[in-house]
């Protein structure tokens, strides 16, 4: 994909894993459930990563953020930096997860993510205060991310709670929330499947627009295989866990693909199929991709 606004952003490494393994400890002890993931993204890359639910998405995406805690899950790795500064991603020491410097993440629900009794401006503030901005830059900066996300009348939501808010703009104020840091990497996981496919659509548009604008580079988990080829310059499938491909977004239909990923391509329902006798499950198409 060329975008020029993009070119001029890109080019420094924003995101760098290797050989990222999450095994979540059990009664009957470690399971595993991402293994040896490697992966780099340059600012303002795009990636996806999809693959069927209990595919390890989520836990890849939350061990990359730092919000899972060590009693929950083990994580081992080789490399790992974030913009270019090795980062400890071995599961927070910490009960309560601590968010690793220079990633966001935004959530499928924004009513999980924001804090429901805190009003709009003290949520921006708890994350503007880390910059070490004085009060009335603080003021400012919120008001401008709340417009720059398309909210009018940001004095009024800023003294507002979540629950007075639309789920869309719910939605577009978590994804100020998140991209307020200034982060190297934004992981969306599932951002828009609780949102109708016309708000999906322009939420998607917003947040990859800011993504260019600040040169951060973007990691959506979704099961949607059309929203991803239409956003992101590479995928990543995942299947139990393992990595089926990691290719370019363009080259996701290409013969060269894993049975696997060729299966869940062909599970993907299309209007012209409206008339098929029964729908393809990923078990037969597997059987299918891989004879
Ligand atoms: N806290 C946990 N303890 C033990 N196992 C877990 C835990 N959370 C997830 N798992 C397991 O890890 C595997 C990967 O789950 P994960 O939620 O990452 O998959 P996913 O691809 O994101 O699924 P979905 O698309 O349904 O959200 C699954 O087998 C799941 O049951």
């Amino acid at each position: 994909m060329n975008r020029p606004a993009e070119q001029a952003q890109s080019g420094g490494e924003a995101i760098a894993v290797e050989g990222f393994t999450v095994a979540y400890r059990t009664e009957s002890g470690l399971v595993p459930a991402v293994s040896d993931v490697s992966f780099a993204l340059k600012r303002s890359e795009r990636l996806a990563v999809v693959g069927e639910s209990g595919s390890g998405k989520t836990t890849l995406a939350m061990a990359i953020a730092g919000l899972l805690p060590h009693e929950t899950a083990r994580v081992d790795y080789g490399v790992a930096r974030v913009a270019g500064r090795p980062v400890d991603m071995s599961a927070s020491r910490s009960v309560i997860p601590v968010r690793h410097e220079g990633v966001s993440m935004i959530f499928q629900d924004a009513m999980t993510s924001l804090d429901p009794v805190a009003t709009i401006a003290h949520q921006f503030r708890s994350v503007l205060d880390a910059r070490g901005l004085r009060r009335s830059q603080v003021r400012a900066e919120s008001v401008g991310w709340i417009e720059k996300v398309g909210i009018p009348n940001p004095e009024r939501v800023l003294k507002l709670h979540p629950y007075e808010l639309s789920g869309g703009m719910r939605q577009r104020v978590m994804i100020a929330l998140a991209m307020c840091s200034r982060p190297a990497v934004l992981i969306a996981d599932e951002p828009t499947s609780a949102l109708d496919i016309v708000v999906s659509r322009r939420i998607m548009d917003l947040l990859l627009s800011l993504a260019v604008e600040l040169g951060t580079a973007v990691i959506v988990i979704t099961h949607d295989i059309d929203l991803a080829r239409k956003y992101t310059d590479r995928m990543l499938v995942l299947y139990h866990g393992e990595v089926q491909d990691l290719c370019d977004t363009d080259s996701l239909t290409s013969a060269e693909r894993s049975a696997y990923t060729r299966a869940l391509l062909d599970c993907v329902p299309r209007l012209q199929d409206y008339d098929r006798e029964s729908l393809p499950t990923l078990t037969r198409s597997m059987e299918r991709a891989a004879s």
